[in-house]
């Protein structure tokens, strides 16, 4: 069997033309969705995320600003920049880029932004919502996860759903969203032992680990739907976790990297900044 290769850029392009439409209408009413992304230091990696980030609200008619702060920045004074965008009515959604640097607590950065702008969903205000199902911002990644699985018509519910990861930006999130769609769901991490048992028990594998080649064709069953969250460089080139050539032998549905789940991940930050706009506006 070869897989069929679930494209998340090109669902992501139908879904921001939708959005492009909305934010359109949204405009004829006064509402101008914005969001603004800080980012501290000029690591390449996560200058590229940004960019893309802008370009694609940009695309879409949304206001979007970046602030370049400098990798020294103290703690004090970053607070106290969120603290402005908070009470800036004019701002939506509110984006600090991860990693920050070492002298800066990121709980304390991802607390201090107001739960009704985290277009991320990293607020334990939000993570609580989602863990009881309620409506909240969730986190980008996972929510575009779920979006590519329904849209490939993959069935969620009763399926054993195994999650490579436990972090809180993506194993985790996913695995409480999978949950609430009634998957069984699985999380492995790197204290986990025998991993290949576990993988090869998934009906859905999401791997998240940031290892390049982690999960081959051997480690997965027949028919299983792989999704490779992982964006990896080497040799300056962008791989995911999964050895794509190897695995699409064996599953039934996988999506690549580039062009999978990085191209859904910045749909859903889009999703939400004009989630935060439209609730602000009917406040
Ligand atoms: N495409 C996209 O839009 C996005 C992609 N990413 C990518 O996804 C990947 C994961 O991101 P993130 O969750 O933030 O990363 P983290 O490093 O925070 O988490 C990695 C997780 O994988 C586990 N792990 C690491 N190595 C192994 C191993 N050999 N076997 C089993 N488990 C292992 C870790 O276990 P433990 O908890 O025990 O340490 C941890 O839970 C990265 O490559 C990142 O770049 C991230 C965000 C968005
Ligand atoms: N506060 C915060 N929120 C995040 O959502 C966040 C973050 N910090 N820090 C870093 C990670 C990583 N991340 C990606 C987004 C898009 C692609 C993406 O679009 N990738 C393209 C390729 C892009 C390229 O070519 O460089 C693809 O996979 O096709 C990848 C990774 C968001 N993150």
């Amino acid at each position: 069997m070869s897989a069929e290769i679930i494209y998340g850029k090109q669902l992501a392009e139908e879904l921001r033309q939708e959005m492009k439409e909305e934010v359109t209408e949204l405009s004829k009413q006064g509402v101008h969705p914005k969001l603004v992304v800080v980012i501290l230091g000029e690591d390449p990696a996560s200058m590229s995320y940004v960019k893309g980030k802008q370009r694609a609200s940009e695309k879409i008619g949304m206001d979007s600003e970046l602030m370049e702060l400098s990798e020294e920045t103290p703690e004090l004074e970053l607070l106290k920049i969120i603290n402005q965008l908070n009470n800036d009515e004019t701002v939506h959604g509110i984006l600090v880029q991860l990693p920050l640097p070492k002298q800066i607590d990121e709980q304390k950065v991802i607390e201090a932004i107001a739960p009704s702008k985290d277009v991320d969903g990293f607020h334990p205000s939000n993570v609580g919502r989602m863990m009881t199902g309620q409506e909240t911002f969730y986190p980008c990644t996972p929510y575009g996860i779920l979006v590519m699985l329904k849209r490939a018509n993959i069935d969620i519910e009763g399926k054993h759903v195994v999650i490579i990861g436990r972090s809180n930006l993506v194993g985790k999130p996913v695995g409480q969203l999978l949950l609430n769609e009634h998957a069984t769901v699985t999380h492995c991490h790197s204290r986990t032992k025998n991993l290949r048992e576990h993988t090869k028990q998934a009906d859905i594998l999401i791997v998240a680990a940031g290892k390049a080649d982690l999960i081959t064709g051997e480690d997965i069953s027949e028919g299983a739907v792989v999704i490779d969250v992982g964006v990896n460089r080497v040799d300056g080139k962008l791989t995911g976790d999964v050895d794509f050539e190897s695995a699409k032998e064996k599953s039934s549905h996988i999506t690549p990297v580039p062009k999978g789940v990085g191209p859904m991940t910045i749909t859903m930050l889009l999703h939400n900044t004009i989630k935060a706009a439209k609730w602000i506006h009917q406040k």
